[in-house]
């Protein structure tokens, strides 16, 4: 009802992790993972595989993504919830190769570009590097401003 869900996919090894630079729409000239909204005929690991796809034309499979974690957002004025699904994997298939959507980039770890990020990511992400399961709620009171947020460890998704 007033929750939005959507996917988020991180292809990563052991040394480097791919992600997107937005070239429009929401989260515009910010890196990311990759991801969308879950349409009503498919599941959120389809919609996360398809995402994929259509982003950077790389073929993941549900076996080899992993889920890793869970976002709440919600916003200042706004009563819909952003309710979005964290995948990690390591197989994926093809070439990451740039779309109207995204230009995808391979970081080190030392070298993710947190400034140019959502400001949330450096708050979880240390969660995911270390592979933990997370759970995280956010509110923004602009898209720039977190006012508070609580991220916690799950022992379990
Ligand atoms: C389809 N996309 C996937 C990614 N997603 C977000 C949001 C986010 N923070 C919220 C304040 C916006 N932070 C990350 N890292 N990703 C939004 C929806």
């Amino acid at each position: 009802v007033l929750k939005k869900i959507y996917t988020l996919v991180f292809l990563r090894n052991e040394k480097k992790i791919l992600l997107g630079l937005k070239k429009r729409g929401f989260g515009i000239n910010k890196w990311n993972g990759f991801g969308g909204k879950v349409e009503q005929n498919e599941s959120v690991i389809e919609a996360a595989i398809r995402e994929m796809k259509e982003e950077c034309c790389v073929t993941v499979k549900k076996d080899d993504l992993k889920s890793v974690g869970q976002l709440e957002f919600t916003f200042e004025g706004d009563p819909v919830m952003m309710d979005v699904r964290v995948f990690s994997g390591v197989v994926y298939y093809g070439t990451p190769t740039e779309t109207e959507e995204m230009a995808p980039k391979w970081f080190t770890y030392d070298s993710i570009p947190f400034d140019d990020m959502w400001p949330d990511d450096r708050l979880w992400f240390p969660y995911m590097l270390n592979n933990k399961l997370f759970y995280g709620k956010f509110h923004y009171k602009d898209l720039d401003t977190i006012s508070n947020y609580d991220i916690r460890e799950l022992k379990s998704m």
